[in-house]
Parts: C-alpha cells; structure tokens; sequence
C-alpha cells in the first residue's frame, strides 16, 4: 500500500494499519467488489436504518400540523396537512412493507423511497408557499420548509454508504432545489438560491465522508470478525453466515453450489512429533496454498481444529471433482518429516444430491469425509460413491 493511501486510511479514516485490506480503496468507492457477508450485513444495517427513521418520521410530520394550523393562514395550513398526512402515510407503509433480508437491492430501494417521500414533499409544499407573501412568525414558520433538503443531506451521515451510492442518494436533494428555484424563478433571489445551493453541496460532502468513514470502520471489524485467527481464511462462524446466503442463490436461481469437506490426514502425529508450533505453521501452509490455488469466488474456511470447509458457488458436481483433482495434483504441502500433507474429503452439490437446506449439505459433506477416512484416507469421495483415485 503506498505511503499517501496509507495517510489518507490511517490519519483521516483513523484505522490501524492492520485493519486495512488490500483493494478497501475501491470498495470504498463503489459497492461492486464488497464480499458477500459485507454486502448482506450492509443491507441489513442500511435497511434497519431505513425503518428507524421513517418510523420516526411517521410520528414527527403529523405533530407539526398543529402548528401550521396555529401560525400559517387557510387553506394554506390545511393544504399542508394534506401533504404531511400523505407523507406520514408512506412513512408508516415504509417501516412495515420492508423487512431486512440480506439483499443491497431491497436496501437501496428502501433508501431511494425514503428520500423519496420529503424531497415530493419539499417540492409541493414549496409550490403552495410559492403563493403567499408571509411576513412576521408565518414567515418564519414557512421558512423552515426551505431547510428540508439540507435535512435529508445531512441525514445521509447516518448510512454506511460507498461514494458513488451517497452521490445517488444526494442528487435528488440538490435536484429537488434547483427544481424549486426553476419553479419560482422570477420570485427567487439569485444569490440567496445560490449561497444555499452551495452550502447543500457542502452538507454532502460532508456526509460523503462521514458515510465512507462509517464503511471504512465495518469492513475493518466484518475483515477481523470472519477470519479465522491462525490461518486467515474464513471463521466457521462466517462459513455459516455465507452458507446461509449462498443457499439462498442456489435455490432462487438454481445456479450449482458445491461444498467440499476437508480433513487432513493423522494431523495429531504432527503435534506429538514436532510440536504444536509445527502443526500450527502447517496449517498456515496449507491455507495460504490452497488459497492460492482457487479462484476468487471460491471459498476457503477453517471448520474447526484440521478440518476446513471449500464452498465453491456456481460450481457443478463434475467441475468440483476437476477442482479437487487439480488441488490434489499440485498437493497440500508437507509435513514437518518432508512426508507430503494428505487430507481426507467428502464432496457435495446443492442439486445434484438433492439436498433441502444448507446444513443437509454440510451434513452429507461431512459424512462422505468420513466414508474416505474409512476407505483409506487421502482420498475424495462424491456421489455415487464415487472415489477419486488417491493419486488423481
Ligand atoms: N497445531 C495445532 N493442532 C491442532 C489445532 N486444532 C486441532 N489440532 C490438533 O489436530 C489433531 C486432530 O487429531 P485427530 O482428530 O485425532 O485427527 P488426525 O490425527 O488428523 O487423524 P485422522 O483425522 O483420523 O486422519 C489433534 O491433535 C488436535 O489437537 C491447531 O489449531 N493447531
């Protein structure tokens, strides 16, 4: 990482440098290349937000009618709490309709509407005001419509959002101003239109960076909680979370998922031999190599003690075989003795087998691990019973 990145992520952001992955940059400008778990507890988080406050919403627009109705004239103050009542309305249909499943797309639409609502809502109220010269408290009180989109920007702060998505979610805002000026052009004061157009942009930017800020820190904290201490790849817990979504795909659009259980053979030797330093520095080995050798879709975790978990998405019964044969061929490294590092794996896929649910499939894996302990060891068993040669 370059010195200037490095300043930029450790003295602006204010992470360590151990919490900063490579390619952050870039998941900080655009949400493409977040990891799945980062994508799915984003959605949730975004979505949660979405609710919370249009709940709080749906409970503020209304109160304010009562003091329309004391300090704006008729039919003005009721032709406003038309307008609240409408909004209070969607409010409240927002806060039940959506509930978090995981998916950015629902997420964003739940952003894109709760934006929706007060910037619609600024626009019309702003037509209405645009018929009256109020003066005195009246004035006052039909001023504070205008400060709406500076409200909405600056309530953008709250969402961890990459770049691109806070400049989506702003432009509406800044839209909805310039729009309200073209409306009333005749009536508007240039430099005031402009002054407070210049002080939005400045309002987002502001919260661009309180968002990137905010997605920074849980990239950092969902990179420590999913890895696996010892060897850096994915935590059981993790493998959990992601077989849970990956199953979701797998059913809904009935792509392939296949799941390899992996257990490396007499591992115990190792520790009694060598040492628990030298059966640790192994399993380092092994899943730094193995990871090198899988394509960046797949998915390598730590089950537990020698026991790893590959979950390959989009990948057939008959392309995991050629994987693992193509894994087995290059080897797992050695052990301490110069002996080569031998595992033991019991594959399954998603349809092939005919499996109900995630842990069916993690079941069936595991099992069939256990038949290739019993058969031998080093060794691959599928479907079918079918074993792949020792030697590949
Ligand atoms: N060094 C090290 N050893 C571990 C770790 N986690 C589990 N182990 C050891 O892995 C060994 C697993 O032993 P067993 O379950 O008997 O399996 P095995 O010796 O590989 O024999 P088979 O699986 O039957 O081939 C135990 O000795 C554990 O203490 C770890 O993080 N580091």
């Amino acid at each position: 990482m370059g010195r200037l990145s490095m300043l930029f992520w450790v003295k602006v952001l204010g992470l360590l440098p151990g919490e900063v992955g490579h390619g952050d940059a870039g998941s900080l400008l655009s949400p493409h290349r977040h990891m799945p778990l980062l994508a799915s507890r984003r959605a949730h988080m975004l979505l949660n937000r979405v609710r919370l406050f249009s709940c709080l919403f749906s409970i503020l627009t209304p109160l304010w009618i009562v003091v329309d109705i004391y300090t704006l004239p008729s039919p003005l103050s009721w032709q406003l709490a038309g307008l609240r009542l409408l909004a209070t309305l969607a409010f409240v249909w927002l806060t039940r309709a959506l509930r978090p499943d995981g998916r950015l797309l629902q997420a964003w639409r739940g952003m894109a509407m709760l934006f929706a609502i007060p910037s619609l809502f600024y626009l019309f109220s702003h037509l209405l005001l645009s018929h009256y010269s109020l003066v005195g408290v009246s004035g006052i009180i039909s001023a504070g419509y205008t400060f709406l989109p500076f409200v909405l920007l600056a309530g953008l702060a709250i969402f961890p959002l990459t770049l691109v998505e806070c400049l989506v979610f702003a432009l509406p805002a800044l839209l909805a101003h310039l729009l309200s000026g073209y409306l009333q052009w005749s009536a508007m004061v240039p430099p005031v239109f402009w002054g407070a157009f210049w002080l939005q942009v400045l309002i987002a930017g502001v919260s661009a960076l309180a968002c990137t800020t905010q997605l920074a820190f849980m990239m950092a904290l969902v990179r420590q909680a999913v890895r696996d201490p010892l060897t850096g790849v994915f935590s059981r817990r993790s493998a959990e979370e992601m077989l849970e979504l990956l199953a979701v795909q797998a059913q809904r659009s009935g792509m392939p998922l296949a799941v390899v259980f992996i257990d490396l053979d007499h591992f115990k030797s190792i520790n009694d031999s060598f040492g628990h330093a030298a059966g640790d520095q192994t399993l380092k080995r092994l899943a730094a190599d193995l990871g090198l050798q899988l394509r960046k879709s797949d998915i390598l975790c730590r089950w537990g003690g020698e026991e790893f978990l590959l979950l390959l998405p989009q990948t057939t019964l008959p392309q995991a075989r050629l994987v693992l044969r193509r894994v087995r061929r290059r080897g797992l490294g050695l052990r301490p003795d110069g002996q080569p590092l031998t595992a033991s794996m019991g594959l399954a896929e998603w349809h092939e087998d005919e499996v109900a649910d995630w842990p069916a499939l993690l079941a069936l894996a595991d099992a069939r691990m256990y038949q290739a302990k019993q058969q031998g060891r080093n060794r691959v068993v599928s479907g079918d019973d079918a074993v792949l040669a020792q030697t590949a």
